[in-house]
């Protein structure tokens, strides 16, 4: 029973994840999708969105647009979550599909191995009109998969819908020893317009059940329920009770079913399930013995309870209606502890202290093209910085290593130039970017950044604030002050090949003072993202600009590659304060796998 779904308003304290589909038609997005995320998208109690979407524009004028730019749709949920604290993680197209994936910032560092996929099935494979898109990803150690498909259309292609999504399921490979196929996942969600229909009922018969409230009437006639008795390719397969009407197809613009000549059937074509892999991934650890005696221990699986399947009919520019779904997964154990944990290395009290100290596990690999970033809260991907440094292994100045039970840690800092600093008041956060994983591995939580009246600072001096607690951060107007480049109280510690550098002059600095945020990790600015200067991102390498999709996995990850356990659970569960101890040589080393050993 634990697997089903739960009424709404249950209380329940898992990892919320909130899924949409939604067939647009070719639509130009309305001005506000907002309640696409629910009534709650802004009170940081969903910590991950998935939105799948089909029939996007994609003639090829749109398309070539979108390539150079991101495409309304993606700009539009980007616009929209990140006011609430959201960043995407992941996004996959393929043509009118299109999967994007958002988290809480402060999950990002326990977010590893993150690849997508996609899979044309249309004219036997050959166009992407129809067919697959997914993301796959570990959360805090668990393997979680969502696929996006858009199936073939009409009553009469059943079969089809069958082999397309089998086809899906092969051709679908992710790189790594565990989790290579979509259903070698914990959990996987698998939806989008399945374009399954109603037999037998004619349509009339069909809209009196609708009119009527009887839709009951119509769930044992729906192609899906009944393949799901006959289809092994299914087994496994959960969905929620179908509460709300079918969601195709409508006069666009209307909230009127069909009246074309067409005269199509209503249907749910719009569906979200959920399946579960029948024994969760095993408690990571280097002793088999433990491994099994925890993760019987412990449960094994994770579980998956729904809160939410309902439609959106208030949205008329297509000719599906959009439908979501709300989860909370319960994960037996969590993995998470961060590969880089990042602190200021002291109050910010003038622009030469502008420095980062990161300490990084011996167990991650790192890459010269890393690098620590300030975003302000509200940043919409891993590039929407305000500055960054590159954190490269051998320029960084490493400043200790420490040698723990299970593993060594290296600290390492990096310094911001002026030019580099946030010129708006707000919250920002510091992130670390690896390359090799293609994410965010490392978080501070928010400070707040304040702009002073520069009149009433002195140049170069600290100012004395009523909290101590406050921060503060001087910059003065270079018309009043020598440059700080040229002080030799505020030597910068200025990186040759620093990203961030520019050979612009800059304006001046207003006065800024940074205080720690006092709230606990949720992010609650709903603060429109930052105009504050963006530089790309050119590497060394690159002599090409940025990819258009920012998050595009440059280099294949392995999933499943080897997550230790977390030292204080394995602890915990031992009565032992020390751990076994995983040696650097220990058989754990990352190699080239995205999912780094702790
Ligand atoms: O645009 P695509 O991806 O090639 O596929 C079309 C799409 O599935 C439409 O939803 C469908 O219209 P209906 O929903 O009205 O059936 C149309 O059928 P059609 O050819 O009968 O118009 C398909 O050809």
């Amino acid at each position: 029973m634990e697997n089903q779904p739960q009424t709404e308003g249950e209380t329940d304290h898992g990892f919320r994840v909130h899924i949409v589909t939604w067939n647009v038609g070719s639509a130009v997005p309305p001005d506000d999708v907002t309640s696409l995320f629910g009534p709650h998208a802004g009170d940081g109690s969903t910590d991950m969105f998935i939105i799948g979407l089909q029939e996007m524009n994609s003639m090829i004028n749109k398309r070539l647009k979108d390539a150079l730019f991101h495409d309304q749709w993606s700009e539009l949920c980007m616009d929209t979550l990140s006011r609430f604290g959201y960043v995407l993680v992941a996004s996959q197209r393929m043509q009118g599909v299109l999967l994007l994936v958002f988290s809480k910032f402060c999950h990002l560092p326990f977010l590893r191995g993150v690849q997508t996929e996609k899979t044309r099935t249309g004219l036997g494979g050959y166009w992407g009109n129809k067919g697959g898109v997914s993301a796959r990803m570990t959360m805090f150690g668990h393997p979680v998969c969502f696929l996006n498909c858009h199936l073939p259309a009409h009553m009469r292609n059943l079969e089809q819908r069958m082999e397309d999504f089998e086809s899906i399921l092969q051709q679908q490979q992710f790189d790594g020893a565990t989790a290579s196929g979509v259903l070698d996942h914990d959990v996987v969600f698998w939806f989008g317009d399945l374009n399954f229909r109603i037999e037998d009922y004619d349509i009339h018969v069909v809209k009196s059940a609708i009119d009527s409230n009887k839709l009951p009437l119509l769930w044992e006639r729906d192609q899906l329920n009944i393949a799901k008795n006959s289809e092994s390719i299914l087994d496994g397969f959960l969905e929620g009770p179908l509460k709300f009407p079918p969601t195709y197809k409508f006069d666009v613009g209307t909230h009127r079913y069909d009246t074309s000549s067409k005269k199509r059937k209503p249907a749910w074509t719009d569906r979200i399930l959920w399946r579960l892999r029948c024994t969760g991934s095993p408690v990571p650890t280097h002793n088999a013995a433990l491994q099994r005696g925890l993760t019987s221990w412990l449960g094994g699986a994770t579980k998956v309870v729904q809160h939410s399947y309902r439609s959106h009919m208030g949205y008329t520019c297509s000719d599906h209606k959009p439908v979501s779904a709300v989860f909370s997964l319960h994960f037996p154990f969590k993995v998470d502890l961060p590969l880089v944990t990042l602190e200021y290395e002291k109050e910010w009290t003038k622009v030469s202290d502008a420095t980062v100290r990161f300490t990084v596990r011996s167990s991650f690999q790192r890459s010269s093209w890393d690098w620590v970033a300030i975003y302000k809260v509200g940043f919409k991907h891993h590039k929407d910085y305000v500055a960054y440094v590159w954190a490269k292994a051998d320029h960084g100045s490493q400043i200790i290593t420490l040698h723990t039970p299970t593993c060594y840690l290296s600290i390492f800092s990096v310094t911001f130039t002026e030019e580099d600093l946030p010129r708006d008041a707000g919250e920002y956060i510091l992130g670390f970017y690896s390359n090799n994983m293609n994410t965010i591995i490392g978080v501070t939580l928010p400070f707040q950044v304040r702009t002073l009246p520069a009149v009433f600072l002195p140049v170069f001096s600290d100012v004395s604030s009523e909290d101590d607690s406050t921060l503060v951060l001087l910059a003065p107007a270079s018309s009043r002050s020598p440059s700080p480049g040229k002080s030799k109280h505020h030597h910068r510690h200025r990186r040759s090949r620093s990203p961030a550098h520019s050979n612009t002059p800059m304006p001046s600095l207003q006065g800024l003072s940074l205080h720690p945020r006092p709230l606990e990790g949720l992010p609650s600015s709903r603060s429109p993202c930052s105009a504050a200067k963006k530089e790309r991102l050119v590497s060394p390498q690159d002599t090409l600009p940025s990819p258009i999709s920012p998050l595009t996995p440059r280099s294949p990850v392995s999933p499943g590659g080897g997550v230790s356990a977390p030292e204080a659970l394995i602890a915990a569960i031992l009565g032992e304060h020390r751990p076994t101890q995983v040696t650097p040589t220990g058989g754990r080393s990352p190699g080239k796998t995205g999912e780094t050993s702790l």
